[in-house]
């Protein structure tokens, strides 16, 4: 049984005493780890206050992305080996807005997948497509594409313990969220393709989730769907009321 994980990707918002504020307006709210697994990305400048006062709570605690070196000379990049130091349980890598403005490739987000589990940090791995590719009805076989790439030499005990987060490129921050359906067509395409690169029992523990405006109004109707494990959740997890709500939403 795969446990639900709804996660917050703060992106380039809040400051460690936001951090602070944050956690201590949500933590006596939130579900059993067992239940819900309530998580937090953010900013590499907040995870040390983010860890520090999430300690004792049911809040996990992740980063939005970390270089695939451990060390060297890397100017302004984040250790994978010092997240698994500080605690860091989760890192998003291969998030649509790294792989445009960034310029990452699916090349860059394999490396990383490597190095975080190397050093213990599990990897939430975004995948999506850009509304033209949409438009041409070619998202199947690109999402297909970024998923095979980025599981390459992965072996199936390290799959089943991954998350793969569907974001549809259009759907980010635009408050168009895809439809319920179309999220679980692909989420279910995403578990296939597991199931064909490794075998049935890993694409049975892979936890998908999707993003792209999930918001506490849609989030009941996305999570009722059988391939979709959770949220990666942008915009609506920055306020504790509606993080609340998202993270409870099978109250
Ligand atoms: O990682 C989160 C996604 O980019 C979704 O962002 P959003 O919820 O603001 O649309």
């Amino acid at each position: 049984m795969r446990t639900p994980i709804i996660a917050g990707n703060w992106k380039l918002h809040m400051n460690p005493e936001q951090t602070v504020e944050f956690v201590k307006a949500v933590s006596a709210k939130l579900p059993e780890s067992s239940k819900v697994e309530s998580l937090i990305c953010a900013p590499a400048v907040d995870l040390d206050a983010l860890r520090k006062a999430a300690e004792g709570t049911n809040l996990h605690v992740g980063a939005e992305n970390a270089y695939f070196e451990e060390e060297g000379a890397f100017t302004g990049e984040t250790s994978p080996k010092v997240l698994k130091e500080m605690g860091i349980q989760y890192c998003i890598i291969g998030h649509s807005e790294r792989r445009g403005y960034f310029h990452e490739t699916d090349e860059d987000i394999n490396k990383k997948a490597k190095a975080l589990f190397a050093n213990g940090v599990t990897p939430i791995i975004c995948c999506g497509e850009s509304l033209e590719t949409r438009e041409a009805n070619k998202q199947e076989e690109w999402v297909v594409s970024q998923i095979k790439a980025a599981l390459k030499d992965l072996s199936a005990e390290q799959v089943s313990s991954l998350v793969i987060a569907y974001e549809p490129i259009w759907a980010i921050g635009t408050g168009k969220t895809a439809s319920s359906d179309q999220a679980e067509e692909m989420c279910k395409t995403i578990r296939e393709t597991v199931k064909d690169l490794y075998n049935e029992e890993t694409a049975e523990n892979v936890r998908i989730q999707y993003g792209g405006s999930v918001k506490p109004a849609n989030v009941k109707e996305l999570m009722a769907k059988p391939n979709i494990d959770g949220g990666l959740v942008g915009g609506a997890s920055l306020d504790p009321e509606s993080y609340l709500a998202l993270v409870n939403y099978q109250d």
